[in-house]
């Protein structure tokens, strides 16, 4: 693994709330390289800093101490983030919504459609192109985030719980369309959950408990490497 495949490294980077007595620290210096090809589930309970990791991770939060750079990516545009529950227009119909991030980064319409029909039929939700968001459901909305960031081609995925308020069956199709996207696009994927079986079907998983970036295990020998090593 050259130095050149590490997409985020984020070095003994720490997060704290508030100032004083309030203060809370939801991530102690944590170490953590995404490379290219990585499937790494950060899992913990609720509360456990699992988002506020991630939001350093996206560039969505300055870390208080340490440093979170991105040396694989021309910019924070190559990250795509889903997050948990609702992140659909209700105005838009849902091709609309996924070709929205694209219109934005200035595509013209039609090409952009085009993009998001594929995107679209690629997890499987072609068939609701033209509903609103209200008339799909909470798993179908997932699926469709996965599809949304797929069309937009990044270099990693990041995705915050994208499962946690669904059961387990509608929660793995999230999950397929997740890794469908990774795949597609040749992007690293990043998920956060509490659920062990989300994690068991990645490929290495870091352990978040207290704010504690305190373990990674892994299905691949190599894939240790995603836990940064203290420099
Ligand atoms: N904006 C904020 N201001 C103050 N404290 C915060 C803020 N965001 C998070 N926290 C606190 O930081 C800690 C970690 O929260 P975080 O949301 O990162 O955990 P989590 O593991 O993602 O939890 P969940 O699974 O419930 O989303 C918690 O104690 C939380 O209350």
């Amino acid at each position: 693994m050259s130095p050149a495949d590490v997409l985020i490294d984020c070095r003994d980077a720490a997060l704290t709330f508030g100032r004083g007595p309030n203060a809370v620290v939801a991530v102690h210096g944590a170490a953590l390289r995404v490379h290219a090809g990585d499937r790494l589930a950060i899992v913990g309970p609720s509360g456990s800093g699992k988002s506020s990791l991630l939001h350093l991770l996206a560039g969505l939060e300055q870390p208080t101490s340490g440093s979170v750079t991105w040396p694989g990516l021309s910019g924070l545009r190559d990250i795509g983030l889903v997050f948990q529950g609702d992140s659909l227009i209700p105005a838009l119909d849902i091709v609309e919504n996924t070709a929205l991030p694209l219109v934005l980064n200035g595509m013209s319409d039609d090409r952009a459609r085009e993009a998001a029909l594929s995107a679209l039929a690629l997890v499987g939700t072609a068939d609701l192109a033209d509903r609103l968001p209200e008339e799909i459901s909470g798993g179908q909305a997932q699926r469709v985030a996965a599809a949304r960031v797929l069309a937009q081609a990044p270099r990693v995925i990041l995705a915050d719980e994208p499962t946690g308020r669904l059961d387990h069956a509608t929660g793995g199709r999230v999950l397929d369309a997740l890794l469908t996207a990774a795949d597609e696009t040749g992007a690293a994927l990043v998920v956060t959950t509490h659920d062990p079986a989300v994690a068991a079907r990645l490929t290495a998983r870091c352990t978040m408990h207290d704010g504690r970036l305190t373990s990674a295990d892994s299905t691949e020998a190599d894939a240790a490497h995603s836990l940064g090593e203290p420099s």
